[in-house]
């Protein structure tokens, strides 16, 4: 393609980047603005709060736009022509001629879809390639071939855009694929949002990728429901979520929440490890009825009269009257801890009538009526209500519970965790017993969920709340009286805004104002909603979907009232123990049949060699799970080498791996029992090594087990001992079939024992 060509798409993208720096600078004075206005109502208030708000979202969304904001052009037989970017650009004139046209928007499809065969009134489309700020090449698909002269053109390139893109060294974060979305994907991305929409696919065929684009796609087309409502995106692990982190922000969304499984419960860190019983037994739907049980538990009633002292006097709680009081505090169906003021009441009321029959008796006439009145027996309930000793009779019949503290009692104590779980086998009971302060798994986030929902809110918490909320609002108007005094006006002229400021500033507490900005405006919808467990998405995406117990499943349901979800998966790749090998089975009960399912076939991530090693695994597996074909050969075969001792062996292949990658990333993926031995001794020998738990991915080599592998990818990867990471799981081979399909270049495999059935291949 010609210089000038490319001169004169550098011309009409630096005017791109000219619109985008005026709309940067203005959204940044008017978030200023608002942040500097003060007082009035509360309703006042809070639509300054959603307008600061909106500000910093554009502000951050442009701030993500510093790459290939323009990568496409559609020249069209009608003689018109499109831009296409990451996002929509407008004139700034009373026409608001569309400068950009965001990849997102209907008129942008063909640019995704238009063939040779289908052009879809396109004649020419243009891949524009950038490097930041600037163009650097130009390649052209030329569809209608009988509507042009083609000799101004270069080969028909399309594929070639998509290449490049697949074989660039991996960076240890994922990017987007706005520019080379494929027809297949494209229909996955764009479909309706309403339903359950599942997406099975092999590996590499870009489901992560995919679902992340669908969030954006939906963002943007359903705009007013979900950037309230926000969406959800759930995925395995921190790693995993620290990886796909920046692709949203860069398509420009702000209103999606990322969080694993554990990062579900507001309030608590789930990180803690367990064992694969244990997990497995928590994910198991049985546990919905556990802690039903579990919180029936605690509503006790005495087996035979509870004595209390009132004031010396003892009385009497009777089983009859806590019984009523139990029965009628159900049958309200309130949460447990709504449900215990009915019980309180009724069981306050039956000893004030014990007092009132002693101390209102007619010494000279038993037979006479009570001398007491309404009004006294009020009183006395009033007051017992509020007795220490009656308060603690109440806490131990029916105590106010946390979904913590129920679940730690019920982990704790061999009574209560026996009542609650008839149904378990004595080893499924030992597997969740736990000492107090253990920490809380994952796999306690949905039973914290469930607990939540039965036991309501402590009323005495809400209060705290409010009272809080209500202490700092005043605060805020304090600091703004001041604030106000100081600036000697209410509204401040714009253009000298700084220097008020900064006088207002010295004066009052400059941590309370910058505190509020904090804590009113910047915190986006995702935040919001992560904050608060009753939160209901407009959108859940679910990736690595195979993955969710059945516990799991029911809460993100909870979460999602709506039913909009994308589901995306490959039950061939199922790690977990309480995951699942069939869509049919999680989602049946919740929706029945009513959920469509999309496949996904084209492998664009792991070469032709590597996955034909990958599928003699995957035929072990199950023989009639379909391997989907990979897009590209790299020429380079996978190496296997049989070593006598795997720690001395290893470091050294690892350092001749990791230099024929160059500037690429390496994983050395190693079974978990061995992750600290044989992280170390890579990491002595190769510098630059990361290992472990929370791995830095930008590292040129990090070492990890399947289990943080999972969803992630490497231009290279040696595979330590195979045979010991089938033997480590009940779905070992799976986990096998998902460490072989994460390398994007090169597969080496390190083997001290016998190769495991399926790789059993000649070597290097
Ligand atoms: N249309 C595309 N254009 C460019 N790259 C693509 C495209 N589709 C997928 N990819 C790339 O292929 C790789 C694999 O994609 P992704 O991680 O989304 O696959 P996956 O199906 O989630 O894989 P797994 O199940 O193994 O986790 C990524 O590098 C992704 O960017």
């Amino acid at each position: 393609m010609s210089s000038e060509e490319i001169e004169r798409e550098q011309a009409y993208v630096d005017k791109l980047y000219a619109r985008l720096d005026a709309m940067r600078e203005n959204a940044s004075g008017r978030l200023d603005q608002v942040l500097l206005q003060s007082g009035g109502t509360h309703q006042a208030r809070s639509e300054r709060d959603s307008i600061a708000a909106g500000y910093h979202d554009d502000i951050t969304e442009y701030g993500g736009l510093e790459n290939g904001l323009c990568f496409g052009r559609l020249d069209f037989d009608n003689a018109e022509r499109s831009y296409i970017g990451r996002r929509g650009l407008y004139e700034d004139s009373p026409e608001r001629a569309q400068l950009l046209m965001d990849w997102r928007a209907p008129a942008a499809r063909p640019f995704y879809l238009a063939t040779v065969a289908s052009p879809e009134g396109v004649r020419v489309r243009r891949h524009i390639r950038s490097s930041g700020r600037a163009v650097t090449g130009i390649d052209d698909e030329v569809l209608d071939l009988t509507a042009v002269d083609t000799s101004g053109h270069d080969a028909v390139t399309g594929e070639s855009v998509l290449l490049a893109s697949l074989n660039a060294r991996r960076t240890g974060r994922m990017g987007d694929i706005v520019e080379t979305i494929q027809a297949e994907q494209d229909r996955i991305i764009r479909a309706d949002v309403r339903g359950i929409l599942v997406v099975q696919g092999g590996p590499g065929t870009g489901k992560t990728a995919v679902a992340l684009h669908r969030a954006a796609y939906l963002l943007y087309t359903h705009r007013r429901e979900l950037t309230q409502r926000g969406v959800l995106v759930v995925g395995p692990n921190t790693t995993f979520l620290g990886y796909i982190g920046r692709v949203l922000p860069s398509l420009g969304e702000t209103s999606a929440l990322l969080s694993t499984v554990g990062g579900l419960f507001p309030g608590v860190v789930a990180e803690r490890e367990e064992g694969p019983e244990a997990a497995s037994v928590k994910g198991s739907i049985v546990m919905a009825e556990v802690v039903e049980r579990a919180v029936a538990d605690r509503q006790r009633v005495p087996g035979e009269p509870m004595e209390i002292l009132v004031e010396r006097d003892p009385v009497w709680i009777e089983p009859a009257v806590a019984e009523r009081a139990r029965e009628q505090a159900r049958r309200s169906l309130k949460p447990h801890n709504q449900a215990r003021a009915i019980f309180a009441e009724i069981v306050v009321d039956g000893l004030a009538r014990q007092i009132a029959e002693r101390i209102g008796a007619d010494v000279l006439d038993p037979d006479a009526p009570n001398l007491l009145e309404e009004g006294d027996l009020a009183e006395m309930r009033a007051e017992l209500a509020e007795d220490r000793a009656v308060l603690a009779a109440l806490d131990e019949l029916w105590p106010v519970l946390t979904p913590q503290r129920l679940l730690d009692d019920l982990y704790e104590w061999d009574d209560l965790l026996e009542a609650a779980t008839p149904m378990l086998t004595p080893a499924q009971r030992a597997a969740l017993r736990r000492e107090p302060g253990g920490g809380w798994t994952p796999a306690d986030v949905p039973l914290l969920d469930e607990a939540a929902e039965l036991l309501g809110d402590d009323e005495r918490v809400m209060r705290e709340k409010a009272r809080r909320e209500k202490a700092r609002r005043e605060r805020i108007a304090y600091a703004q009286g001041v604030l106000d005094i100081a600036a000697g006006s209410e509204s401040y002229e714009f253009e000298d805004i700084e220097s008020e400021v900064l006088t207002a500033f010295d004066l009052i507490d400059a941590d309370e104002l910058a505190g509020r900005h904090e804590e009113e405006a910047r915190l986006t919808v995702a935040e919001r909603a992560a904050a608060d467990r009753r939160w209901m998405f407009g959108h859940v995406i679910v990736d690595e979907a195979q993955e969710l117990s059945e516990m799991v499943w029911r809460l993100l349901m909870r979460r999602c009232p709506s039913k909009s979800m994308t589901l995306v998966g490959d039950v061939a790749q199922t790690g977990d123990e309480a995951g699942t090998t069939s869509w049919e089975h999680v989602l049946s009960p919740y929706v029945d049949d009513r959920w469509r399912l999309e496949h996904l076939t084209v492998n664009y991530r792991t070469p032709a060699e590597i996955m034909d090693l990958a599928a003699s695994v995957l035929a072990e597996l199950d023989p009639s799970l379909e391997v989907p074909t990979s897009v590209r050969e790299t020429g380079t075969e996978p190496w296997t080498s049989h070593v006598d001792d795997l720690a001395a062996a290893l470091p050294a292949l690892v350092a001749r791996e990791a230099a024929a990658v160059g500037d690429g990333r390496l994983a050395v993926i190693v079974p978990s029992g061995s992750l600290t031995e044989l992280g170390a001794a890579v990491a002595a020998a190769v510098p630059g090594t990361a290992v472990g738990e929370k791995v830095d991915l930008e590292s040129p080599v990090v070492v990890l087990d399947v289990k943080r592998a999972k969803g992630l990818e490497f231009d290279a990867v040696v595979l330590a001992e195979p045979a010991a990471i089938v033997a480590e799981s009940a779905r070992g081979l799976s986990d096998l079939y998902v460490a072989l399909t994460r390398a994007t270049q090169r597969l080496g495999i390190v083997h001290s024992g016998e190769l495991p059935a399926g790789l059993t291949r000649p070597g290097e």
